[in-house]
This record gives C-alpha cells, structure tokens and sequence, in this order.
C-alpha cells in the first residue's frame, strides 16, 4: 500500500480507538483528535458546546464567494455500546485482518464517514482546488440517544442560521452491491414501553389475570421487542416458583413518514396496552413534529442537489440506487425540520450493512474509495454556481 494511503488509514484507525462509546463517551477527546486534523488542513475550528461535556464540532473551509448558500457535511462522534467478547477483534482496536478489513465499533455507523470528509477535503487542498461555496464539516455528539442535545440543539440555534446552509449530507447505510444507496427521508423513530401488572401467586397455581399472561396477550405484535422483564431470578437449581405482580417490555418501532401518527398512537393504546388488561404505557416520540414536506427531500430533477450528488458519484466510477426511506434514524430529520434538503450517503458498498452488530468492519479499500467518492462530490457542490 501507498504510503499516503498508509497514513489515511492510520488516521482513522486513530480516531477508531478514541472511546465515544455511548452511555460515556470521551466527546473531548475526540474533539481534540479533530482540532488536530483540522489544523494539519488550514480549517477553522470552532467548539460550540450548548450543553457541557458535548461539544458539537464546527470547522470550514471558507469558499471564494461568501455570498453562496454553504455546503455542510455532518456526522456523528458517537458510537452504540458493543459486546467485546462476542467480537472476533476488539471493537476499540481498529485491527486489520489478512483481507484488509478494518474492525471496529463506528468503522460504518459512522466515523468512517466522518473521517472521509476530512480526508477528501485534504486532498483537494492539496491538489490547489478553491471552493466557490463554503464547505462546514460538523461533528456532533448524541445521535444514537436522539440527538437533541446535538444537533437538534444546533439546528435552533443562531450561530448555525448565521451559516447560511444550502444542504447537507449525513449518514446512509452500507450496501450489498456495487450501488451506493441514498436516502432522502427516514422512519420516524418511537420507543415504547408496556407494563402490566396482575396477581401474584404461588408458582404451581393456574389462574387467569397474571401480569405475565396480561404482558404476553400484547407481545405479539411486528415490531421488535427489544427488552423483556418480569420475574426474580433463580439461582441455578432452584425452583422458580413465584408468579410476578409486574411485567415490562420495551418496543423499538419505526413508522413510515406516510403514516397516521394519531391513529398509530390511539391503537397503541387500545390494542397493546389496555387498562382492561391492568396494562400501562411510557411513550417516547422521536419525531420532532416532523410534516407534510419536511420529511422527504427531492429526489427528481428540480432538485439540483440531487442532480449533483448522482453525477458526482458516476464520475468518481460508482453508481447510486433510487432515493429511499432510511429504515432506522439519523440527524438528517433535524436539518429537514429546519427546512434544509439533506442526503443519507455513507459511500460504502459492496459491504454487508453491520451497524450496531457484532464485528462491525469495513475494508481499507472500500474506505479509500469513498474518500475519492468525496472528493468528487465536494469538488461538485463547491464549484456549483446557481444561488
Ligand atoms: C431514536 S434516536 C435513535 C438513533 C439511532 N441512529 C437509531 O436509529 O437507532
Ligand atoms: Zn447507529
Ligand atoms: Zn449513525
């Protein structure tokens, strides 16, 4: 391998082994690891910290004419939580294996994404390009528990209407095949929670109303129950024989953004957790109050973004899959709440999709060629002229 390639992948093997691992992570020192970076490429820093201990990122690469909308390229500091002995490398050691896979934590969920904008601008610094438009790169804290003391903060605030935004680009999903996909809106994220409760009694006992039977009425449902609880838990060998007087479980549900949300929550209610069953229920909603057209970006030919992002990709010798709905969530609802356009791109392909999954990897070559995926989107947006 080349030796500027050895020093990409180093840099990013780099912040790999930074711990931003919710529910602790070490947001400074990985603000530390960027200012560093941001240095050695003449970007400007600037750490805006709305709620202490996480701090958002801003840098900029200022274009030639301010008077431009910006480009803003987001992604995420934070990483979900892993079970390291379920690993086949540890998941803060950024191994390398004898495919040249990368393995670990965030390698596609998504400071590899992070990391490639970085990398991507250093290059077209190097090469002497000059950006019309400004380009910003943030890198936000608290995506994976909802975002809102990252850029749902952010997004409210002055400093970030003062930066006169025309799109912006965030995470996608890696895809199977040779096409990078895309994604222009995304499911609308809610956790719930159901409780029931009932008479406790002798274990060997048969009789209706038990908390667990009135919970177990309502966990057929499709969608994924995420946590279960009911119960003292016996020693090995023991006999169980305790009926419990409580029984919880949590449910991860994702809503297409054409749905009924009223109707949805009014069935949740009736359906899944009855007070004729002795069941009750905490709802948390993600959806920001998300409507009508903030939800979807365009994805046809009156959005010149779109038109550029496709183009870019082809000429950079990848390919892009039609605009979807993203399955889970990401920040990008966010800035489509604040009226921006804003792409779902992670440009990994030819990848199993590992996010929040064991042994989370991506290949050294897979992770060079986006860096080139980059360049040729930034080099795209920055030079596009129109206002
Ligand atoms: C409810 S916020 C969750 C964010 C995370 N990216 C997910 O989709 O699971
Ligand atoms: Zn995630
Ligand atoms: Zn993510």
């Amino acid at each position: 391998m080349a030796l500027d390639s050895k020093a990409i992948i180093s840099r990013f093997q780099d912040y790999l082994r930074i711990n931003t691992v919710q529910p602790n992570p070490d947001y400074y020192a990985a603000a530390n690891f960027i200012k560093l970076q941001a240095q050695s490429i003449s970007l400007q820093y600037q750490p805006i910290e709305f709620v202490q201990g996480k701090p958002i990122v801003l840098l900029k690469w200022a274009g030639s004419e301010p008077s431009l909308p910006a480009i803003l390229l987001n992604s995420h500091v934070d990483v979900v939580p892993f079970e390291a002995e379920k690993w086949d490398h540890p998941p803060l050691g950024a191994e390398i294996d004898e495919d040249g896979r990368i393995y670990a934590r965030g390698t596609q969920d998504m400071k590899s994404v992070g990391m490639q904008y970085l990398e991507a601008i250093r290059k077209l610094v190097a090469s002497g390009y000059k950006p019309l438009r400004s380009v910003y790169v943030t890198f936000v804290p608290d995506e994976e528990i909802g975002g809102a003391d990252g850029v749902g903060r952010f997004v409210e605030s002055e400093i970030f209407k003062s930066l006169s935004i025309a799109v912006v680009l965030d995470e996608g999903l890696p895809s199977p095949t040779e096409s990078y996909r895309v994604f222009n809106g995304e499911r609308i994220p809610w956790s719930l929670q159901i409780k029931a409760v009932g008479q406790p009694g002798h274990g060997s006992k048969l009789y209706d109303d038990s908390a667990s039977e009135n919970l177990t009425k309502s966990i057929e449902i499709s969608v994924n129950m995420v946590f279960l609880k009911a119960g003292t838990p016996s020693p090995d060998g023991f006999v169980m024989n305790l009926q419990p007087s409580e029984a919880e479980a949590g449910f991860d549900i994702r809503i297409p953004p054409t749905a009924d949300l009223v109707a949805l929550e009014k069935r949740l209610v009736e359906e899944w957790a009855p007070v004729a069953r002795n069941m009750s229920y905490k709802l948390w909603r993600f959806d920001q109050n998300l409507s009508g057209k903030q939800l979807l970006t365009g994805n046809d030919n009156s959005n010149p973004w779109w038109v550029l992002l496709q183009n870019a990709v082809n000429e950079a010798g990848g390919k892009t899959s039609e605009p979807e709905i993203f399955p889970a969530s990401t920040d990008s609802r966010y800035f489509r709440k604040a009226g921006l356009p804003a792409f779902g791109f992670s440009p990994i392909s030819n990848t199993p999709s590992l996010l929040h999954d064991h042994n989370e990897y991506l290949s050294q070559a897979e992770y060079l060629k986006g860096i080139d995926m980059y360049v040729s989107i930034i080099k795209a947006f920055t030079s596009y002229s129109s206002p």
